[in-house]
């Protein structure tokens, strides 16, 4: 381990889960390892400026997140010009990016992988001058995280009990206008994805030849709601029929909505959206991993 001085950010409330034990297992390791832990707990407010002053005032070398998309992208936000290294110890209702990098469901596990040295650098997305890690989205699964954060329930059953309601209240299809560096199209379809990864926390696998060190992006276009191919895409066969489901590569792409349309980032709602603007980011994140993932990673 060549790193001694680590930031432990903890976002107290994602997944309605309590941080301590994953917390103390961070402290065990790091006394094993004479590794010094510095522990930052996300408020909510300003966490992207607080966490910049504490890399400022302290030699933070490894970063490591505990919380879910939401709190992996407010770190990514803070330190992507640092060049830190970042781990992460998934702890949210949806831990889609740790899903992507086959982070394992142990925590034992996960602690050795955030101390480890596999380092994956990732691309990051510019949309709407906001950053992207992993998914975004237009339409029905935007107005779903929509209705979870306006409904009490927290946590996963949150948004199962928010999908029937979502489903009988969308006023699907949406119109869009797609352009990218390569073709311009008109379309409508029930969800219009933007994926630097490649699944949903659900496991989902939308994106199956995305990679996300290859300075693309997939857009990913959902035509209609067809039980029979969202159920092949989970199963992560790769014969979706084109009528139901279209995806193209970009480097860069502007979406134009017809009438605003619920959208997503890193399953957060932003808000109904009537133009959605794409790049990518000249920095790059680097991630701590597990080590089969870069193995595959780096062969294909
Ligand atoms: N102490 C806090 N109190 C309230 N909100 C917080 C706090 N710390 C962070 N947040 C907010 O938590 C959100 C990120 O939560 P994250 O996505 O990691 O967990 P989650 O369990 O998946 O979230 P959710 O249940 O909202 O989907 C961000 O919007 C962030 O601003």
């Amino acid at each position: 381990m060549n790193f001694n001085q680590v930031l432990l950010i903890v976002n107290p409330i994602s997944g309605d889960l309590d941080k301590k034990q994953i917390i103390q297992k961070a402290r065990d390791y790091a006394k094993t390892n004479q590794i010094t832990i510095h522990l930052f707990a996300t408020t909510g407010e300003e966490d992207v400026k607080k966490i910049q002053d504490r890399l400022d005032s302290l030699k933070i070398e490894r970063i490591i997140a505990i919380g879910g998309d939401g709190t992996i992208n407010l770190v990514a936000k803070a330190i992507k010009s640092y060049g830190i290294p970042l781990g992460i110890i998934p702890a949210g209702s949806a831990n889609g990016l740790a899903t992507n990098y086959g982070i394992p469901e142990s925590l034992e596990e996960q602690v050795k992988i955030a101390f480890g040295d596999a380092i994956f650098e990732m691309d990051l997305l510019n949309i709407n001058d906001d950053i992207c890690l992993h998914l975004s989205d237009l339409g029905i699964n935007a107005e779903l995280i929509q209705n979870y954060e306006e409904s009490r329930f927290r946590g996963k059953f949150g948004y199962l009990l928010q999908s029937l309601p979502t489903l009988l209240t969308s006023e699907y299809p949406f119109e869009f206008e797609v352009e990218t560096n390569f073709k311009k199209q008109q379309t409508s379809g029930v969800l219009l994805a933007i994926a630097n990864a490649n699944k949903y926390g659900t496991g989902a696998n939308i994106n199956p030849n995305g990679k996300m060190n290859d300075g693309k992006f997939e857009i990913i276009i959902y035509r209609k709601l067809d039980l029979a191919e969202i159920i092949k895409t989970i199963r992560n066969e790769t014969d979706v029929n084109s009528d139901v489901v279209e995806t193209f590569q970009a480097e860069e792409a502007k979406i134009i909505c017809k009438t605003p349309v619920a959208f997503q980032i890193d399953g957060e709602f932003k808000g109904e959206s009537s133009e959605v603007i794409i790049s990518i980011m000249n920095e790059k994140l680097k991630v701590v991993v597990p080590a089969e993932f870069n193995s595959q990673a780096l062969q294909a």
